[in-house]
Order: structure tokens, then C-alpha cells, then sequence
């Protein structure tokens, strides 16, 4: 099997980690290659994930939530991907250190992966990007007002004056979209989850609408507003900006180590 380590690279202890879990997948007779910025740490020849002939069984990040999003953001090919905490939360990551050895040790081909619905979001027809949590349309100056209004499969579902709004996933349910009063999603659910960010009305509901539906998000006032995928990707609206959001035909497949994922809410979300 081929493996993939990443790690973050701000913190000493992940980079150290990602050597010694690279030389104990090489003794197990896995192919192990480093992602370039863990591998120009180590003093190695790297591989670049957004390269269109990069190839792996498996992706091993070293980090917490922020390094998983980015490794699949930056893949030109969706593999599957598996955690190893090295953060604070860690949400996304199903191993603990302590466990990630053992269980990395024994992994075989074929390995069993969950795909986790993405989105894929236009402006005027052009792909901007994708989302494996959520996109947030915010306004570009704090505590001014943005007007939207927002329509499935051409329906208009509501117009509403707010902070902004998230269009979220099942795996960003427990992220941004939960802070903002949005239900927690099992990720084996495909859906979108629609919630206001401090909707100006007395009552408001966040939606779960169909992954099957295509998501307008019109902007209605002409205030500066910005777009952000996975609070890494920013991009500045224009004047009365439509944005059409899809589920994306490219899952991003993570790798099923059995962790239950009510478990990890109650483990690492009651007491945040
Ligand atoms: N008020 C909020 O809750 C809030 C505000 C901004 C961004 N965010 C989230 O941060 C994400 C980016 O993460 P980051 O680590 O790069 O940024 P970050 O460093 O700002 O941390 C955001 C926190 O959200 C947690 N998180 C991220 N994805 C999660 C998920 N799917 N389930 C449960 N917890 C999750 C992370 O562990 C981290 O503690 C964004 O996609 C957004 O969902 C949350
Ligand atoms: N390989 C990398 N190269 C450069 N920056 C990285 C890399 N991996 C992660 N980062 C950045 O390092 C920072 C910390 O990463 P991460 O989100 O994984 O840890 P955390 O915030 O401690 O954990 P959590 O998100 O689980 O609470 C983030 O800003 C992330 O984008």
C-alpha cells in the first residue's frame, strides 16, 4: 500500500511524529511518500497533493480539523484520508495518537472508507470551489447587515436581513453551522444544512434541505460581502452576487476505523 503522511508544520512534536509513523509504515512494507511542506522539514523529496499525477492508497494528517481540510482541499483526486489528532479538537481526526500506530500497522488493501458529502459552489457560472464543512457568506464589515434571499430548485424559501449565512454539509454540522444553532447531521446523511448567521427576525428555523437540490444564495444588498470555504478559502462578492451550490459529484472519502461518530460528539463536543 501506498501511503501519503502531511502534517502540520507549525508545531515541532506533529513533524517529529510524522517521521517515526513514516518509519514504522516502511517497516511494515507499506511505499510511504511525505507531502512537501512535512517532507522539506524532514530534508526529503516531497509530493505535491494538488498535482494531477499524484497517487496514494491512503493520506495519514498529522494535525486537528484545519490540516484535514486542507489536505482534501489540496487533493487533485479525492483518496481516502484518515487523521491522526494533533490538535485541539480534532474532530475529523478518528485516531489518537496513542491507537494510530496500531491500528495504521494492520491496515490492508481494500480499505474501508466512508465517503463524506462536499459541496461545489458557482458564481455566474463559474466553479469557485468546493466544501467539506460549509460556505459562509458574511458581510466584509463587522455589524453591518447583509439581505438574502435564498431558493431551492428555483423556489424562494425565504428573504431575510442577517449576519450572513452558512450553507453547511452533515461533517460541517458539528462546526461552524452547530455554533450557529444548527442541528447536529449523522454523516451517513447526505443533506445541506441552511442556517442564518443572527437572523434579524423574531423567529428562525435552520433548514436541512435534499443533496439532491440545487441552493441559490442571492445577495440583495449591494454591501460588501465575503464568501469562505472551510474558513480557508476567502473570496470577495460583488453587488447583488448569486451563488449556486451543488453537491459535489467528488466525495471526499475517509477512512472507516470504526470510531462512532455520536461517540466523538459527546467526547470531544460536550465539553468544548
Ligand atoms: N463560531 C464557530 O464555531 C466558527 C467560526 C469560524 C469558523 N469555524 C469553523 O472552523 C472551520 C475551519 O477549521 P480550522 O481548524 O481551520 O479553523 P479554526 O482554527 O478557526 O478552528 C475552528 C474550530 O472548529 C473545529 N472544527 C472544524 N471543523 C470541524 C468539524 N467538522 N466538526 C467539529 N469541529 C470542527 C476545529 O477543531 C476548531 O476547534 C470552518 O470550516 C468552520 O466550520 C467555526
Ligand atoms: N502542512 C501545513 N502547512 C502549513 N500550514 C498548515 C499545515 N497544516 C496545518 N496548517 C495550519 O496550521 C494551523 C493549525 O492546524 P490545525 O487546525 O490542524 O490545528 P488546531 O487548530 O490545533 O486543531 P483543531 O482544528 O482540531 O482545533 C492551521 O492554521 C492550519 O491551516
Amino acid at each position: 500500500m501506498k501511503v501519503c503522511v502531511v502534517s502540520r508544520v507549525d508545531l515541532k512534536e506533529p513533524i517529529e511524529n510524522a517521521q517515526s509513523l513514516g518509519w514504522m509504515l516502511l517497516e511494515n512494507g507499506h511505499e510511504v511518500v511525505y507531502e512537501d511542506s512535512v517532507a522539506s522539514e524532514l530534508g526529503y523529496e516531497g509530493v505535491s497533493l494538488s498535482s494531477p499525477d499524484f497517487s496514494a492508497d491512503l493520506i495519514v494528517v498529522l494535525g486537528g480539523d484545519g490540516s484535514v481540510l486542507r489536505a482534501v482541499r489540496m487533493l487533485s483526486r479525492q483518496v481516502p484520508v484518515v487523521g491522526v489528532n494533533q490538535g485541539r479538537v480534532g474532530f475529523l481526526t478518528d485516531l489518537e495518537r496513542e491507537h494510530a500506530c496500531g491500528v495504521l500497522s494492520t491496515l490492508e488493501l481494500p480499505l474501508a472508507v466512508e465517503p463524506r458529502m462536499r459541496l461545489s459552489i458557482e458564481q455566474d457560472g463559474k466553479l469557485l470551489g468546493s466544501a467539506l464543512n460549509e460556505a459562509v457568506v458574511v458581510t466584509s464589515r463587522p455589524a453591518k447587515m447583509l439581505q438574502f434571499a435564498t431558493f431551492v430548485d428555483g423556489n424562494k424559501i425565504g428573504e431575510f436581513r442577517a449576519d450572513g449565512l452558512i450553507l453547511g454539509t452533515p461533517t460541517g454540522s458539528t462546526a461552524y453551522a452547530m455554533s450557529a444553532g444548527g442541528p447536529i447531521v449523522d454523516p451517513l446523511i447526505e443533506a445541506f444544512v441552511l442556517v442564518p448567521l443572527a437572523p434579524y427576525m423574531l423567529s428562525s428555523r435552520p433548514y436541512l434541505i435534499s443533496s439532491q437540490s440545487e441552493i441559490t444564495v442571492q445577495l440583495v444588498s449591494s454591501k460588501p460581502a465575503q464568501l469562505v470555504l472551510d474558513g480557508q478559502m476567502q473570496f470577495d462578492l460583488g453587488e447583488e452576487a448569486t451563488l449556486v451550490v451543488r453537491k459535489s459529484l467528488e466525495p471526499a472519502l475517509f477512512l472507516n476505523v470504526g470510531r462512532s461518530f455520536f461517540g466523538k460528539v459527546e467526547q470531544k463536543l460536550r465539553l468544548l
